[in-house]
């Protein structure tokens, strides 16, 4: 059973017991004022005292529990509509008595409850009045409102509440989606659309004051070569191995990711060029001298580019481009190297 389902027995029950309990003040209360028969009092007992144990008694039993629920909640209201000639409309505790009812039906997001319910609403009204007589007299007393208040006072609490809890709930799990967005799932790394929203921030702050920031472009020699001989798992611990490797020569403030498939992007924000090729030959060296643990004669290098934010970087991809290119230039040196894209000279605009 879904948990969502769960939910809906369990808080079911205590909802109707309490719901036709107080409604049940009011209904007497008009009763008591219009000195109605013995029959519409049984008839308003059974429904509001004795019908939510009887449903519940129904629903546990059936084969079928949220079916049999869907058919008590529209008895629910059949019941309610039949209550409504024997109260001859009486205004506040009728308009209450169908206002809460259909409320609580399209709260519930069950498709076209609703409407069934209000079906029965109307089968219930026309079916009792029928029988019982259309009597209208829909002047409510002091009396009437003061019984109609527990009804719509703790009516009214319950479904803050309940909008309450469901509002933290969604904005967990919002949180929970976000973060689900930003981290890959292989290496525990940032994902590639949480790092490029980090390396644009560094690049707007580059242009707007100066600030200084570099990028690694990281990629590993013929991983191909490494899934075709060992397996896509082994692949898959070579990743999550070198991924280690990163997570450990960069600093809090740093954005390390997985731009996708063998590739990896580190922004350094705040770091010049020099500091940012040392980083990079320090991973390159750690990752010539892994060793996987179940796998040790697996070895494997990687290859990186380095470029730093630069005025001329138009955008994002400018500068990614420029990490790019140094990293074809160790590939085409023979990999297992680092380089970085030529510095260009900023040139002020006159
Ligand atoms: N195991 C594993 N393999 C992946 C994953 N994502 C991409 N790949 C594989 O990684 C390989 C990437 O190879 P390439 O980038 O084409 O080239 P390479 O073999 O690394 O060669 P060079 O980059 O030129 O050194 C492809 O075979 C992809 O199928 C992944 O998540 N896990």
């Amino acid at each position: 059973m879904h948990p969502s389902q769960q939910h809906f027995f369990r808080i079911i029950y205590p909802l109707r017991v309490l719901g036709l309990g107080l409604g049940g003040l009011a209904v007497g209360t008009v009763f008591w004022e219009r000195h109605a028969g013995s029959a519409a009092w049984g008839f308003s007992l059974f429904v509001c005292y004795l019908w939510p144990h009887l449903a519940y008694l129904v629903s546990k039993y059936s084969s079928n529990r949220y079916r049999a629920e869907i058919i008590n909640l529209v008895l629910d209201t059949f019941f309610f509509g039949a209550l409504l000639p024997l109260m001859h409309f009486n205004l506040l505790p009728s308009v209450l008595v169908v206002t809460l009812a259909m409320m609580d039906r399209i709260a519930s997001g069950i498709r076209g409850l609703w409407i069934v319910s209000l079906l029965g609403l109307i089968a219930g009204a026309l079916l009792c009045g029928l029988l019982a007589g259309f009597h209208w007299a829909p002047e409510s007393s002091m009396y009437v409102i003061l019984a109609c208040l527990p009804m719509l006072i703790v009516h009214t609490l319950s479904s803050s509440m309940t909008s309450h809890r469901l509002i933290r709930k969604v904005t967990r799990q919002n949180l929970e989606l976000d973060a689900l967005r930003r981290i890959d799932a292989l290496t525990g790394l940032y994902g590639r659309g949480h790092w490029e929203e980090q390396a644009a921030a560094a690049l707007r702050a580059c242009h707007a004051h100066g600030a200084p920031a570099c990028m690694l472009m990281l990629d590993i020699d013929h991983f191909k070569q490494i899934n075709d001989t060992h397996g896509h798992s082994v692949g898959d611990e070579v990743i999550r191995a070198l991924a280690q490797v990163v997570r450990r020569n960069v600093r809090a403030t740093d954005c390390a990711g997985r731009y996708g498939g063998d590739e990896f992007t580190v922004l350094l924000p705040g770091m010049q060029l020099e500091d940012a090729l040392q980083i990079a030959q320090r991973i390159r060296a750690q990752v010539e001298g892994l060793q996987l643990r179940d796998m040790p004669e697996v070895h494997f290098t990687c290859s990186v580019g380095v470029a730093c934010a630069e005025h001329g970087h138009s955008d994002l991809r400018a500068w990614m481009t420029a990490a790019d290119g140094a990293l074809y230039e160790v590939k085409k040196a023979g990999r297992n190297g680092v380089s970085n894209a030529p510095v260009t000279a900023f040139a002020p605009l006159v």
